[in-house]
């Protein structure tokens, strides 16, 4: 069985409102989306578009509902922008996520990133670093990862569709030239699946290095359809790619015994951006935390 004290559940609102897709789910408020987190069984979340941006106003509402902030997405772009551009959103980032009482800072190299463009080939585009551009990630989040720990907060890397970052040798890379102490490893189950590299595969090999999980499903056949149609990430995400943990086509159990095996502590956070006029998320925030609940006992 997993720690309660431990282990924590969220939910990403981006499966209300998203951020990379502002269309989906516009008319969702952030009150429905935080009460629904809570009434579905969550205690955790990161931060969405319609979140307040005052951290005392969005506390309040939070506190209310019985939801902690556990993470926000930091997009960074350490391979093309000088890094003290990068720093200085970052500091700002951090300082709203300590004022919230987070510990994690989720980072994604966005620098030469397809994952926004509605019309690129998700598949087929990707761009792949030099070793001057590998240099400038991993020297940029060690220190980055550094300034993090100065506010208690741990940086963990988001592996992603379409960054630089997305394959299992791009990922082994980074984790052998950045330094355990300032860098971690956010793993999220359904990047991994996406470009076909085996998420039990890659929770054992990192698990000492993991410090956040994102749960996330796919659905294969969307996802075959995104390859033979030369889709990009973007129209994927509409058509359904993915979906909550056990709804697709990911096997859990094997992925949630290494974690409790490990001794895994932090978050666990369902994170399924879909579209909500088909899946309505409250409906769907309820089945991931019933299947949660089922195989793990949290
Ligand atoms: O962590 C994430 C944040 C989203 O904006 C992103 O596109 C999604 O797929 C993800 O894994
Ligand atoms: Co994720």
């Amino acid at each position: 069985m997993f720690d309660k004290n431990k282990v924590k559940l969220g939910i990403a609102p981006i499966a209300w409102t998203n951020d990379d897709l502002p269309d989906l789910g516009k008319e969702n408020t952030f009150e429905q989306c935080v009460s629904e987190m809570a009434l579905a069984g969550f205690t955790g979340s990161e931060i969405g578009n319609k979140y307040p941006k005052d951290p005392a106003v969005l506390k309040k509402a939070l506190d209310m509902r019985g939801i902690q902030i556990c993470n926000a997405w930091f997009s960074s772009f350490l391979t093309t922008k000088p890094y003290e551009e990068t720093e200085k959103d970052f500091l700002e980032h951090v300082q709203f996520l300590q004022a919230m009482g987070a510990k994690i800072v989720g980072v994604s190299e966005q620098g030469h990133s397809i994952q926004g463009m509605q019309d690129t080939p998700i598949f087929e585009q990707k761009y792949v670093m030099i070793e001057e551009e590998w240099r400038l990630l991993t020297e940029g989040l060690n220190k980055l990862g550094k300034l993090a720990l100065e506010y208690g907060i741990s940086l963990t890397f988001h592996h992603h569709m379409g960054t630089v970052v997305q394959n299992a040798d791009e990922v082994e890379r980074l984790m052998q030239e950045t330094d355990p102490q300032y860098v971690s490893l956010l793993y999220d189950t359904g990047h991994f699946a996406y470009c076909n590299v085996n998420p039990l595969e890659m929770v054992k090999k990192y698990i000492g290095r993991i410090k956040h999980v994102h749960l996330k499903d796919i659905r294969q056949d969307v996802v075959d359809k995104v390859k033979e149609e030369h889709l990009s990430f973007l129209e994927g995400v509409r058509l359904g790619t993915f979906t909550v943990p056990g709804d697709g086509c990911i096997s859990f159990d094997e992925i949630f015994a290494v974690l409790k095996d490990h001794d895994y502590k932090g978050y666990m956070l369902v994170e399924a951006e879909q579209d909500p006029a088909k899946a309505n998320p409250l409906e769907y925030a309820i089945k991931a935390r019933t299947y949660i609940k089922e195989k793990t006992g949290l």
